[in-house]
């Protein structure tokens, strides 16, 4: 039986993961260019883990220049079977109070095609599914980790991933609230999509930090309100990955693991040697 590796992607606010011990910073290679930054590995109470900071140490890279591809397939090449994504979001309901957090299982994809959301392209094409784009096993283990973590959390509930980096105006975001969405936020879309295709199954913690700008009780959505959120919040969101990761089986049974197997359509004999060895970590096991 293989070992599980979990991976954690920390969002705004969270750079880094205390508590790990056996801790080494690796720097991955990739054919899709360089990671947000090296990635740490360690264990967490006994379970091998995988960080990495979304946006850089430093938070250095705008959602659109985040470079996704490289980020998930460092995680696949470290071994990682499972990604959980830590998100700061607005929210979009009244019910959604900044402090408590979202188990989304849907999403929508406001961004506008400048970032690179798939691995395939250039010789090979695969269609995967994405009905259901979050792994309901792993949300399932966030859920009840939040719960034990003595969050208010909400299970279930749509993704709006805009564009950014400026927030959204009072028009959008009205428009938004009207698609019935839960949350907004600015990376997770393509994030979801290249786990998918990597086979790895995707769960996120997102962290409501304000109301946007629709809540006429409410300040609109600034950085400073965001971030000292955050700061309050950031222990619960690391209690949260703890208590998850001591539940999560380390069999998968969830269809992500195969989520290629009837994806690829390129005819095998029409692939290059070239894009077989650039996609080997992913379609190598359907060749
Ligand atoms: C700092 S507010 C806007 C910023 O925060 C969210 O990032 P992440 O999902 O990485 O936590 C949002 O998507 C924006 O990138
Ligand atoms: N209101 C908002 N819109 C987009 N991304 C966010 N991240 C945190 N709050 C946000």
């Amino acid at each position: 039986m293989a070992e599980q590796i979990i991976g954690v992607i920390g969002g705004s606010g969270l750079y880094e993961m205390e508590g790990l011990s056996d801790i080494r910073q690796v720097r991955v290679e990739t054919p899709f260019g360089e990671p947000s930054d090296e990635f740490i590995t360690g264990t967490l109470d006994g379970v091998k883990m995988v960080f990495l900071p979304r946006h850089g140490r430093g938070h250095r890279f705008l959602p659109s220049e985040v470079n996704f591809r490289a980020n998930v397939y460092g995680m696949k090449k470290l071994g990682v079977s499972r990604i959980i994504s830590v998100s700061a979001v607005g929210s979009m309901k009244e019910e959604i109070v900044p402090g408590h957090i979202v188990i989304p299982d849907q999403f929508i994809d406001r961004t506008n095609a400048t970032r690179a959301n798939t691995f395939f392209g250039n010789g090979v094409v695969a269609h995967v599914q994405f009905a259901d784009p979050v792994c309901a096993e792993l949300s399932g283990w966030l859920y009840e980790a939040a719960v034990e973590a003595g969050a208010t959390v909400h299970r279930g509930g749509t993704y709006i991933c805009m564009e950014g980096p400026a927030f959204s105006t009072r028009a959008e975001s009205t428009m938004y609230r009207s698609f019935g969405v839960s949350v907004i936020g600015m990376t997770n879309i393509p994030e979801a999509k290249l786990a998918r295709e990597a086979e790895l199954c995707y769960g996120v913690i997102a962290l409501a930090t304000d109301y946007d700008c629709w809540h006429e009780s409410h300040e609109d959505v600034s950085i400073e309100a965001v971030l000292a959120i955050i700061k309050k919040n950031v222990t619960t969101a690391k209690m949260i990955i703890r208590n998850a990761v001591k539940q999560i089986a380390s069999e998968r049974s969830c269809p992500c693991a195969s989520a290629l197997q009837y994806a690829i359509i390129t005819d095998r004999r029409a692939i290059a040697d070239e894009a077989k060895e650039r996609l080997d970590l992913f379609i190598g096991k359907y060749l």
